[in-house]
């Protein structure tokens, strides 16, 4: 019975899973925070694996390894491998300028738009890598003038894992790639003159592997003393590429996964191009593509309503499902660290439509589920209308554990949805990846996920009515009025 191991480094912390390679059966895990902020020193990020690694018993009897992590992090390297700042995650807006500017450089608007959908799938946001090395580039040059190379979170995981051995062995995935701004879905290849328009030059960047490709050896001394041995290293992926490997999404599913991010995606057979920026045209970790919509914010709405009414979360939970659909009229508009879809990353939350009726703590509970959920409903809309089908929605991440969200959701979505036993599946779709890796094969083992619950209800149109009155009602962190 070989084992794998799988890692998700995600924004709010560090999971690790130990998995049967045959069966995917669950051997043991262990997980560790990561500090708050949208700048991390990478580091951290390293000190959390090896607690999480630690915690879950180590590696030493593994037979692979893979790394998924958050997407879109700037993690810059100098010659001598040293990191060279923090590095700018997915959810930190600083870049939102350096995007506008990529766009008008390319000949702005819609032309600007898509010019960049073509040649990388996506249109440029504050999330991606590209507009951060702008913004480098313009902000810190001293930083800048030392960078010789630039990678991902799971990029530089990986390569520590591996020893640090040297630029040249930095590795990546198609699925990870996809979201530089720099590498192209529909080609498979980098656009280093891309890279070089947004930072005024070139840099080394991770060769991009297959999907069952091997990114070398684990080095059990680079692991300071956790149990490990030689185990393979697998490609790794992206966090949302890595989920739809661990639920094991096929055509007609869409994952609507709520953690620190908010996404809505597919699995698809041709790559996406949407000029519009709603959806991101990434690639998968199986050899296809991995249309997606992404927001700043989904269960960190349901923390600070939480906060707000002074409970945790399962009375939040309780207030909720408490509170009539539609909360009377109480909408919230969760931009509360600004937004990426829609592109409004200056923009604060708002609760609109209060009246001496719904100011109650049920009311606020509900309107903060339906807020965050009506916003990921506008981009389950957005991904079929770029044509993906939604036969089955499948809810996973840390808000899903919430009954009012497995609840409400089938009335704002208009459709049922499956939710998989609670779960850590970005870490199950590393150790999927790492297990195909091992054994070898055209497609990745066979899992099964255990028993899927269905939730259906029927839909309650005006919540998204009123929603779509509100959506675009909102001060900005200047304190303008911006609607
Ligand atoms: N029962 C729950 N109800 C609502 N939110 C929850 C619940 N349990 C965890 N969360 C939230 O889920 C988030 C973590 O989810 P996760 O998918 O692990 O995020 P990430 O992958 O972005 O680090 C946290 O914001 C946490 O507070
Ligand atoms: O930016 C995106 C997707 O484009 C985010 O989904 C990040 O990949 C972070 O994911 P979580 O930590 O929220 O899972």
């Amino acid at each position: 019975m070989p084992l794998v191991a799988g890692v998700d480094s995600s924004t709010q912390s560090c999971k690790v899973v130990v998995r049967d390679a045959e069966t995917g059966a669950l051997v043991r895990q262990g997980r560790a925070p990561h500090p708050e902020g949208t700048e991390v020193d990478p580091y951290a990020w390293w000190d959390a694996l090896l607690a999480a690694i630690d915690a879950a018993g180590g590696l030493a009897d593994v037979a692979a390894v893979a790394v998924g992590g958050q997407q879109h992090g700037m993690v810059c390297l100098d010659e001598a491998g040293q990191v060279v700042r923090p590095a700018l995650l997915w959810n930190d807006t600083r870049s939102a300028g350096a995007a506008q500017d990529l766009i008008a450089e390319a000949g702005g608007g819609e032309a600007g738009r898509r010019f960049w959908a073509e040649a990388t799938g996506s249109v440029p946001v504050a999330s991606f890598t590209a507009t951060k090395l702008r913004w480098l580039a313009r902000h810190e040059p001293a930083n800048a003038d030392r960078v010789a190379a630039v990678c991902l979170p799971h990029d530089w995981l990986t390569w520590r894992l591996a020893g640090a051995p040297g630029l040249a062995a930095l590795r990546t995935d198609r699925g990870d790639a996809s979201g530089t701004g720099y590498w192209s879905p529909r080609t498979g290849e980098y656009r280093l003159d891309l890279l070089e328009r947004a930072f005024g030059r070139r840099l080394v960047v991770p060769t991009v592997l297959g999907p069952a490709e091997s990114a070398g050896l684990l080095d059990p001394a680079a692991l300071a003393g956790a149990a490990a041995g030689r185990a393979l290293l697998g490609p790794g992926t992206g966090d949302n590429a890595a989920a739809a490997l661990g639920v094991g999404a096929g055509p007609g599913d869409v994952v609507v996964s709520i953690g620190t991010s908010g996404t809505v995606f597919a699995v698809a057979d041709t790559p996406a191009a949407d000029a519009t920026g709603a959806v991101a045209g990434f690639a998968d970790a199986t050899g296809r593509y991995l249309p997606l919509v992404c927001t700043l914010n989904a269960a960190r709405v349901l923390d600070a309503a939480a906060t707000m009414l002074g409970v945790g979360h399962d009375e939040l939970s309780e207030l909720a499902l408490a509170g009539p659909p539609g909360a009377d009229g109480l909408v919230m508009v969760p931009y509360l660290e600004g937004e990426r879809t829609p592109d409004r990353p200056t923009a604060t939350g708002a609760l609109h439509g209060l009246t001496l009726g719904n100011a109650t703590p049920a009311h606020l509970a509900r309107a903060a589920v339906e807020g965050m959920l009506c916003a990921l409903a506008d981009g389950l809309d957005a991904l079929i209308a770029q044509g993906a089908t939604a036969r089955r929605i499948i809810l996973v991440g840390g808000g899903a554990r919430s009954a009012a969200v497995r609840r409400i959701a089938p009335q704002v979505f208009g459709r049922p949805v499956v939710v998989p036993p609670p779960g850590e599946y970005v870490a199950d779709g590393a150790a999927r990846q790492a297990a195909w890796v091992a054994l070898g094969g055209a497609t990745p083992p066979a899992w099964t996920i255990g028993d899927t619950e269905e939730y259906a209800a029927e839909p309650v149109s005006a919540v998204r009515e009123r929603y779509a009155q509100a959506r675009d009602l909102f001060v900005d962190r200047a304190g303008t009025a911006a609607g």
